[in-house]
């Protein structure tokens, strides 16, 4: 009998309740890009540290403006100078230097006329401060980052700021890559009659090296309950998780989620309301986890990203909100079933319209290599006309 599918929500939700984190480790500030923060971070200095010139040119009082102003001296970024600047006079500053705090502007070097060695004049009317207050950035104690950030470069040069060289983040988990297949061949191999070589292993691979993870690559599984069982113990042992694609359908073959509940797993999803991706198995026992997707490498590469990144981000101490845009749709769009939410590979042209590729279904790779973004159509749409918003994830 036919299992009821849930819709992606639903299964995104499963995700959630499961997905425990795995741990705290210290690490290095620089080597910390694209962990989770595990602790806030507060700041042990004020930003910026004194009031400090923004521009090139001279501080002074604005009530004495344009001047003639007579220059007392020069401050360069890097030294602390006490200049008492009265009635009528200024000093030379450099940007990123202390303003003296007599003084309430910098007026750009580019606006100032050189009477003589010691005397300039503004030329312009009004402008800006050109200073950057103490403190107005951050104010020390302040919270710079929370414990749940996903550290992106610029959250590096916060924690360099700050002078947190090392921070805890949350473990990575270690992930098992394993594609199952009797029709498998790996890439170096020709195929011969009724074998294709196995893509979806190297772009699992590939998918998960651009999070920054630790990846164990376990091959090729042949098609059998014994082989299937003995690679998922063997993989279990040293990963957290093992994320498979294939044999996790209705098939003869397809023994995935039987050998699974043999190891005491609980099967937690099976057939979603979702194209490419019907037969996503999602399953757990205590903190290890198995992702099964299904053999079609369009459907494998869309579900690690909707699923799989929700599982492995959650994992490590985050959530995970996919980029999404709206845009007009270039042509009239028509789709015989609507029980699935979909995803089809599109391009967003360069004035920001969605225009539909030739796409035969969840084994046509290349038509992924040709989009730049994957259309979603919800559950129950069959039709969009021409000129209505619809959401695309950008790839
Ligand atoms: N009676 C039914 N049959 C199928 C259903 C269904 O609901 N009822 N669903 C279809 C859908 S949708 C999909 S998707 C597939 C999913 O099947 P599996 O996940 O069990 O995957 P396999 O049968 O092992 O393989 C499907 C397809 O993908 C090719 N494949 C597998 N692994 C790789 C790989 N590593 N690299 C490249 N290509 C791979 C495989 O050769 C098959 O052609 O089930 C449908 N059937
Ligand atoms: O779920 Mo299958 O992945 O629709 O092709």
């Amino acid at each position: 009998m036919a299992e009821k599918m849930i819709s992606i929500d639903e299964a995104l939700q499963i995700v959630r309740n499961n997905a425990e984190v795995l741990g705290i480790e210290n690490v290095e500030m620089p080597e910390a890009t694209g962990r989770v923060l595990a602790e806030d971070v507060f700041s042990d200095v004020n930003m910026p540290p004194f009031n400090k010139s923004a521009m090139d040119g001279f501080a002074c009082r604005k009530e004495d403006l344009p001047g003639p102003l007579k220059v007392l001296g020069e401050i360069p970024a890097g030294s602390f100078q006490t200049f008492t600047i009265g009635r009528g006079e200024c000093v030379k500053i450099m940007t990123g230097a202390p303003v003296p705090e007599s003084a309430d502007i910098v007026i750009m070097k580019e606006f100032v006329e050189i009477l003589d060695n010691d005397h300039i004049r503004y030329t312009k009317d009004g402008g800006a401060s050109n200073i950057c207050l103490l403190g107005e950035d951050v104010q020390k104690d302040d919270k710079v980052l929370s414990a749940g950030t996903l550290i992106r470069p610029e959250h590096i040069a916060v924690l360099a700021g700050v002078g947190k060289t090392t921070v805890d983040v949350y473990r990575r988990p270690k992930v098992a890559v394993m594609t199952t297949g009797s029709e498998l061949v790996e890439p170096t191999e020709k195929p011969s009659a009724g074998q294709i070589r196995n893509s979806n292993g190297p772009q699992m691979v590939a998918q998960l090296r651009s999070m920054n993870f630790p990846v164990q690559y376990s091959g090729i599984v042949e098609d059998t309950p014994e082989t299937t069982q003995l690679a998922i113990q063997n993989a279990l042992r040293e990963n957290d998780v093992i994320l498979l694609s294939g044999g996790v359908s209705v098939g003869d073959y397809d023994f995935v989620p039987q050998v699974l509940k043999e190891l005491g797993f609980t099967i937690l999803t099976t057939v979603m309301a979702a194209k490419p991706g019907k037969h996503t198995l999602f399953v757990r026992k205590g903190k290890k986890y198995v992702l099964g997707l299904p053999g079609n490498p369009v459907s494998s590469y869309v579900q690690l990203e909707v699923i799989g990144k929700e599982l492995f981000y959650r994992l490590m101490g985050t959530s995970f909100t996919p980029f999404r845009i709206k845009a007009r749709l270039a042509v009239d769009f028509k789709r015989k079933k609507s029980n699935r939410y979909e995803f089809l590979p599109v391009i967003i042209s360069p004035s920001g319209e969605v225009e539909l590729l030739p796409y035969h279904g969840s084994a046509h790779i290349h038509a992924l290599t040709g989009a730049n973004a994957l259309m979603e159509i919800p559950v129950g749409i069959s039709e969009i006309n021409k000129g209505e918003s619809v959401y695309v994830r950008p790839l």
